[in-house]
This record gives structure tokens, sequence and C-alpha cells, in this order.
């Protein structure tokens, strides 16, 4: 029985096992498929309504991108060779958001106006549930849905065949195909007809993308004639470089290069800025937006090398050594950087402040540096969360020892006034005695509390910030720790499957590494067994994660416009002002990104 037959052939059945599920939380694992009832358990968890079907309009929706432009005259020969049978072509964005709907039978065409099946709306897993569209955007694959299957009952009269499509030529997916038609007319055609027309989009869309990518080439080229420095030109598919900045930027460079253009663009400024890159090469970077017919970001990027002399005598000398400080693993620019800040910081003698979320890595960086640079000396922690009564003699004690090389006081944010101002006593009085060798100290700052306390006289005693970044904006380094973390906790016997592996670098980390280390901790607790962990192996929280991952450029320009709103105060208007972003994009990246707005 193949899975049409299989979700058409018993409907009553596949009925029912909605229901079970519905009210009594039963898993009818052999009456329905499994990527269907996979959907019905995220459904589930957006708290989506099981009895109706009650979609968000997208507020000024951009309706004609160019998937839009290339797409529709393939939507619409297939709409003519449909012939007025009763069948739905709908073509929506990456996000579910409805762009084009075509369809010759009136009765159909109302009951989709009823459902909201148009444009304008998004048909999103997350607003609609378990849908042709939606669930085929959730996994990255094609799937249909017949019937009962549906998560909202509105749509139990329909059947739906929907096809992601992908950009040919930065794989991405850029949007969806979809069929619908009445549940009762369902052949298994109908997947392979949008199969198709995914295939011959796609061919639409490289043949416009050419003329789009033309013009980034020309200033492209144009900027690396008007000057000798390395030349990136970058868009959402393609990415390229003049022989300069390939010979001088290595991968981790290069990505820095990159977030840091993005950082300018969201800015919507050209100014240059001055950078030092993971490898420590300093340079200025000036990243200058071109126009690709109201396209999302293109832009040519200019990295002028700031230390003087050619760029091939500073390829001549050899960078210095790369800040793989001892213990930690990762090698995104971004950790990278940091590391290579608290590293410098070490060795200058600066007392420092690592600010980040919690479980950033923000202890382990400061251990870290001391253990770099002074791996015979000793280094202390005081945890500001715990202090007790006698916290101000053992903060002295420890700056008293001459024994103490480096001291790292966590938590500084959970200090009430009269703590602080014994923290600040002890180390004006440490400074006092130890003056011709004093300790390195590190305050940290776990951001995203409740309420934090005024730290302006303790930190005039630091002269730097660190910013540690959250494990999503480094979260190819996931690559990297989740073997680190499982040859510590099994002992080298457990390793990862690259499906298991794929899941944990969807998550968004909000408790970062320290979650992923307690995940992983949690993991080896109930296997016991050596192996080899499976996708089915993670907690069901991290199984169930449906939203695609981002890119590092996303994840920053994510986190650009949240910041933005919160300056904001949700107004999205002054945010996407403050951003030199159009209104439409920011709705449309708002949706996009799932970002909860605050407000209005
Ligand atoms: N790059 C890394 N490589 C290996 N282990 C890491 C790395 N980053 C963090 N860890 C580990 O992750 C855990 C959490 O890190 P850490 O305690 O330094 O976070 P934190 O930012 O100081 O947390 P909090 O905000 O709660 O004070 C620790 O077990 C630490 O050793």
């Amino acid at each position: 029985m193949d899975e049409l037959e299989a979700a058409s052939g018993d409907s009553s059945r596949i009925a029912h096992a909605r229901v079970s599920f519905l009210t009594h939380d039963e898993f009818p694992v052999t009456d329905v498929r499994r990527p269907v009832l996979a959907s019905w358990v995220r459904s589930r968890r957006w708290n989506l309504p099981a009895d109706r079907i009650d979609l968000p309009y997208v507020t000024d929706p951009d309706l004609d991108p160019p998937l839009a432009r290339s797409a529709t005259p393939v939507l619409r020969r297939l709409h003519e060779h449909l012939d007025g049978q009763p069948i739905s072509v709908i073509l929506t964005e990456r996000n579910g958001l409805v762009l084009r709907r075509l369809t010759a039978d009136a009765q159909l065409s109302r009951h989709l106006d009823r459902v909201h099946l148009a444009p304008g709306f998004s048909y999103s897993e997350q607003f609609a549930g378990t849908n042709g569209i939606g669930t085929a955007l959730e996994r990255g694959g094609p799937m249909h849905v017949f019937g009962h299957e549906h998560y909202a009952e509105d749509l139990e009269d329909l059947a739906c065949a929907g096809v992601p499509i992908k950009h040919p030529i930065s794989g991405k997916i850029v949007g969806a195909i979809d069929l619908t038609c009445w549940r009762k007319d369902a052949g298994s055609l109908l997947i392979t007809l949008a199969k198709t027309t995914a295939d011959q989009i796609r061919a639409a869309l490289l043949t416009d993308a050419s003329a789009r990518e033309q013009e980034l080439l020309h200033e492209y080229l144009l900027a690396g004639r008007r000057s000798g420095d390395m030349v990136l030109a970058v868009n959402e598919d393609l990415l390229l470089m003049n022989a300069s900045a390939q010979q001088n930027l290595d991968g981790s460079d290069q990505a820095a290069v990159l977030a840091h253009a993005a950082d300018l663009l969201a800015q919507a400024g050209t100014n240059p800025q001055a950078v030092e890159l993971p490898s420590g090469r300093r340079v200025r970077i000036t990243s200058r937006p071109v126009p690709e017919g109201g396209r999302g970001a293109a832009a040519v990027i200019q990295v002028t090398e700031q230390t003087p002399g050619s760029l091939t005598s500073v390829s001549a000398n050899r960078p210095p050594p790369r800040p793989e400080l001892p213990g930690l693993v990762g090698r995104s620019a971004p950790w990278l950087a940091t590391s290579r800040e608290v590293d410098n910081a070490y060795r200058a003698g600066h007392w420092i402040v690592l600010s980040g979320e919690p479980g950033a890595g923000k202890v382990a960086l400061a251990r870290a540096a001391h253990q770099q640079n002074n791996p015979a000396g000793s280094c202390r922690l005081v945890d500001a969360a715990k202090a007790m009564d006698h916290f101000a003699d053992d903060l002295e004690a420890e700056l008293a020892d001459d024994t103490v090389q480096a001291l790292v006081i966590r938590h500084a944010e959970r200090l009430d006034p009269r703590r602080l101002d014994e923290l600040i006593g002890a180390l004006y009085g440490g400074l006092e005695r130890r003056l011709s060798d004093p300790p390195w100290v590190v305050v940290t700052l776990t951001t995203g509390g409740q309420k934090e306390p005024d730290l302006s006289e303790l930190l005039t005693l630091f002269p730097l910030t660190v910013d540690v970044p959250p494990l999503r904006h480094h979260i190819d380094d996931v690559r990297e720790l989740v073997p680190f973390f499982l040859s510590q906790l099994s002992h080298g016997d457990l390793t990862c499957s690259p499906e298991a592996m794929h899941q944990l670098l969807r998550s968004a980390w909000p408790g970062n590494t320290a979650e992923l280390h307690q995940v992983l901790k949690q993991v080896v607790q109930h296997r016991r067994r050596a192996g080899v962990i499976m996708l089915a192996d993670l907690p069901a929280d991290l199984q169930a994660i449906s939203r695609r991952s981002l890119s590092q450029l996303e994840a920053l320009e994510r986190d650009a416009i949240i910041q933005s709103l919160v300056d904001n105060n949700g107004d999205k208007r002054a945010a996407a002002r403050s951003l030199g972003m159009s209104r439409a994009t920011i709705y449309r990246k708002i949706h996009d990104f799932g970002i909860q707005s605050p407000g209005r």
C-alpha cells in the first residue's frame, strides 16, 4: 500500500487517530504516517487551535519578490494545462506566505478563501498546523497531506501536495509550490506534478538570477579596478572574492569580514569599520549595498590592510599564533576573535569585564587565558551569586595571596549594593597591597536577567568589556563542542550521528554552551552503552525543533532587528528606519525569523 492509499484509503481511521491524539494524548504510531505525527506534535507545541484555522494576515506583505516574478509564467502555463480542473496552484515564500493562487474552479476558490489559503496569509506550519505547504517547508522536502491528516479541522476536505523550491545557485529553500484539491479528487500524480513544477521554477530562477548577478559583478569589478584592496561581493546566493582577498583572508577571516559587513549593512552605514580579524590582522572594512531590483542584501565589500606596507609584505610576515585557548574548542570567527581579545587583555595585564548570555563560556575563557599564559600560577573563582557574610574577607584573602595570579569574580550582576561596595573596597585594597604584582582580575556579567544593578563605579576599575557571543552566533562550533563534551562525558565511547548533529545545530540554545553540555550529559546518562547517538536519543523538545537553522549572518541580522525593536519600544516603523530597512522588509523578516515583537 503506498502512502496515498494509506492516507486516503482509511480516512475514518485517521480521523479517529487524530481525535485520540488531540483528546487523549495518544500517539497513534501505527495509524498515522510518521511525518504527519511529528507535525501534529509540533502543531500542538505551537498551541494552535485544532478546530479551526486562525491565521494572521501578514501586514504589508511583499507579494512580488523575485521568486514570484520568475515563477509566474510557469504557474500560468500549468494553470492553463489544468484546463478548469478543481486544482489550485499555489506559490509561497519560504516562510509560507502565499504569493500567488491560481484556481479555475469557483467552488474550490471560495473554500480556499474561507480557510485563508490566499495571498497575504502565511500557511507556515507554525500558523496553519500540519498542511502540505508548511510541513513541506519544515521538513525541507516534498510532503502531501490528505484530509484528516491536516491539524486544523477546517482543512479536512482538502488534499495538498507541497514541494519546497531550492534556489539553483545557493541551494537554499526560497519558497514552495503547492497543488491543492478536494480530498475526494486526490491522486498520487498530484505530488509528481508539484515536483515537476518546482523544477521548472528552479530553471526560471536560474535565468533571472544571472541578470541580477551581472549587476553585482559589474560593481565588484569596478571596485577591484579602482583600488588594490581585497574586494568581496556577496548576495543571498553567491560570494565573489578577488585574488588578493583569497590569498590574504583565510576561512575564519572571511567569515569575520562578512559578519562585520552584515553589521554595517544593517546599520545602513558605509562608513569604514576598523576591525581586528581572528588571524590578528587589522583591517578597515567598507560595505556598499548594491540595489538588486528591490531584492534583499547585496553588497560590495572592500577590505583595506591597516598595517603599513603592501599586502604582499604583510602576507610574508606570518600572522601571530591563533588564539585557540587551552581546554576550549571552537574555531569560528566570532569565538576566535573573542578568545583573542581575552588573551590580549591577560598579556597586557588589563582587568576585564566579560559580559554575555548565561552559559556562553565567560568563566571558561578567563580560565583558559590564564592557563595559556601562566599555567603554573593559581587562578581562583569567586561566585558572587553565592556571596555569604564573609564575602569581603574571602575576597581580601584571595587578593592578598601572592600565589594567586588570576581572580575571576562570576555573576557580578547578582551583587546587592552593599556587597558591591565591599567588592570595590577589596579590589582597591588588593591593588594597594600588590602594586608591583597585581593579579589579573576578571568580572563576569550574565546578561538577560530581570534587573541589572548599577555597576558604573565597579566598571571604572575595568578598562575593557568583552562581549562573549551567544552560541547561536557561532553555531558551527557545535560540531566541535559535541565530540569534545562526549569524550569528556563518556570517555570516548559515544559519537554523534549526522542526523542528531543536524538537529543540535538547529537549536537556538538560549542557555548556550552550558545547556549543550547539560543536554549531552543527560543523553550519556540515559544511554550508558557505547555507540552512536541517534536523533531518538535526544530530549523530546530537541527532536521537534522545527524552525530552519539560521546562518551566522542571518542570526546577526535577527539579533540586530530584535535590538532595534527593543530600542524603539516595539515600534516596527521606527525599528525599520533606524536599521535603514523598508517597512515591508522588516515585517517579512520579523515573520521569517519568528521574532515575537514587543508591543504594537
Ligand atoms: N569553547 C568551549 N570549549 C569547551 N568548553 C566550553 C567552551 N565554552 C564553554 N564551555 C563549557 O561550557 C560550560 C559553561 O561555560 P561557563 O561556565 O564558562 O559559562 P558562563 O558564561 O561563565 O556562565 P554563567 O553566565 O552562568 O556564569 C562550562 O562547562 C565550560 O567549560
